[in-house]
């Protein structure tokens, strides 16, 4: 009988370790991970857990030295790192580093020049990125006329311009104003919406990772739990172990069962709350 082959999923890590040259023990140690197309996976973890040192082997940023990383089939090594880099969008933490043009044009085209376009396919691509970004008006501007939420606005259009198939955040918006993080965060919202792609964002901000459609748990180089994101974030044992933040939900949940009121375990959305606190409420007057 034949049997069908179960479909490669976008990224497939197996069995990744790495240890930076200077370094006394590994940062990774058996990681494996993957990714469907068009699935959003939040990289959570307390500071060091090797989150950012895994999106950038993902990425060919650092050179794999111990198990296999295939992005779209490609498998990330020397050989294949412009294919990879077609497949793959990135965008860092600091608005700052970020910023190579002089204009925001300049600094669209910076990265297209690396990919050999023509002139013309570029003068297209620019200005209807922008668009999809929120940021026409500003073609001309410069970095320092800015905000911190426009430059990574920016970053995103210059890592969407080649329409990756994944985009990497390592934490897009952890340096900026709950403004610049609210626009930016909407801007990934749509993009997610209008575009095939998978996200893989690297977060300490749970707001951010109940957005996801799965929260990936790492301490010490290792995956140690991975799953819906109101579970895992919303598990206190898990929390109290590896010192993340609850949601609001899962708080006030605790903040309940102190006054002995207990929610049931299946409400975990706000929505699901709003609707039990007033059943309760109702059942009483
Ligand atoms: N260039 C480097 N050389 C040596 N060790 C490094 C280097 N970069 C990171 N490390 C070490 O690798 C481990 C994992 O670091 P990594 O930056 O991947 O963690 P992280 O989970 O992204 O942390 P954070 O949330 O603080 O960004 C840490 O122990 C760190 O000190």
């Amino acid at each position: 009988m034949l049997r069908r082959k179960k479909p490669m999923a976008l990224v497939e890590v197996k069995d990744v370790t790495y240890q930076y040259p200077e370094a006394v023990k590994p940062s990774l140690e058996q990681v494996n991970l993957t990714i469907e197309p068009g699935e959003w996976v939040a990289l959570i973890g307390q500071n060091g857990s090797g989150k950012s040192t895994l999106a950038r082997l993902i990425d060919g940023l650092l050179p794999l030295t111990s198990g296999t990383i295939t992005v779209g089939g490609i498998p990330v090594d020397e050989q294949h790192l412009n294919a990879i880099h077609q497949q793959i969008g990135m965008v860092f933490q600091n608005p700052d580093n970020q910023f190579v043009g002089a204009t925001v044009a300049d600094d669209l085209a910076f990265g297209l020049e690396n990919h050999l376009l023509d002139r013309d396919v570029m003068q297209r691509l620019i200005p209807q990125w922008l668009k999809k970004v929120g940021m026409q008006k500003f073609v001309a501007s410069q970095p320092e006329q800015l905000s911190g939420g426009q430059k990574q606005r920016v970053a995103l259009a210059g890592a969407m311009v080649l329409s990756p198939q994944l985009l990497i955040l390592d934490e897009a918006t952890s340096m900026l104003d709950p403004v610049g993080r609210q626009e930016v965060m909407a801007t990934i919202t749509e993009l997610r919406r209008t575009q095939a792609l998978a996200i893989l964002s690297i977060t300490h901000d749970v707001n951010e990772a109940l957005l996801a459609d799965r929260v990936v748990l790492m301490d010490q180089g290792k995956v140690v739990a991975s799953g819906q994101p109101q579970v895992i974030l919303g598990d206190p044992a898990l929390a109290t172990q590896y010192q993340f933040d609850q949601p609001p939900v899962a708080q006030l949940k605790a903040a309940l069962a102190m006054h002995q009121i207990q929610v049931p375990t299946q409400i975990t959305t706000q929505g699901e709350m709003q609707t039990w606190l007033r059943r309760q409420f109702n059942s009483k007057r």
